[in-house]
């Protein structure tokens, strides 16, 4: 996993819609979720399967939220869990030991040595500012990516990033940083997604 762009799809309802949206993106992510968060099972899958065979032609892995079985269904590289996800060992009895499986830590450096324990691939904090994609999301400092560099994994940073406030957060120490809006709500998301890409060029020589 290379420092990047690690792109999250929104809530998009129409999976030709979603396609359109995310295929120009893509050589600008290192890593692509699909999430969303309202449709049903059917149409969930329905987009997941349209999505992975464009990840798989661009070279970027294509992470599942929440759900290691519809992972494993559309031959995903990995899953993201939360909370309310299930393990990483129940991933990984359902994925493999190579597939990708990512954690959500929010503002909890102990929910972070357990994922480090357990062999999560990667752990995400957030959120970092306020986010329209999930309003009530627990706050993060900066700090915390400080003290969780020591658990060796990959950082995740999320929640309300933008291009305009995201140095900050790779001067702390993420690896990634996972956007939504900040992307697909920007006048142009395909010059927002090159301008990420750009901020991982001109912050690690
Ligand atoms: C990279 C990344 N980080 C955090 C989350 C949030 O996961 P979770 O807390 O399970 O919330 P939902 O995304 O399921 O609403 C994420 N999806 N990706
Ligand atoms: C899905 C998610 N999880 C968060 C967390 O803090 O765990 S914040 C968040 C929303 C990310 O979307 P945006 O880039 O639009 O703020
Ligand atoms: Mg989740």
């Amino acid at each position: 996993m290379q420092p990047g762009l690690y792109l999250i799809t929104p809530d998009e309802a129409d999976i030709e819609h979603l396609v359109s949206r995310v295929k120009p993106l893509l050589p600008f992510a290192e890593l692509l979720q699909y999430r969303n968060k309202q449709a049903d099972p059917a149409l969930r899958a329905a987009q997941a399967v349209a999505l992975a065979p464009l990840c798989r032609a661009a070279g970027v892995p294509f992470i599942v939220n929440d759900d290691p079985r519809l992972a494993f269904d559309v031959k995903a590289s990995g899953v993201h869990l939360g909370e309310h996800d299930g393990s990483v060992a129940a991933a990984r009895a359902i994925l493999g030991p190579d597939a990708i499986v990512g954690v959500s830590c929010y503002d909890d450096l102990e929910r972070a040595r357990k994922a480090a324990d357990e062999d999560a691939d990667y752990i995400a904090f957030g959120a970092f500012f306020p986010s329209a994609t999930k309003p009530n999301a627990r706050r993060a400092t900066p700090a915390l990516l400080g003290a969780a560099g020591a658990l060796g994994l990959p950082m995740v940073a999320i929640g309300g990033i933008t291009v305009d406030n995201a140095r900050p957060l790779l001067e702390a120490g993420a690896d990634l940083l996972a956007v939504v809006g900040g992307v697909f709500d920007a006048p142009d998301p395909v010059v927002a997604a090159r301008e990420f890409q750009a901020l991982f060029k001109s912050s690690r020589p």
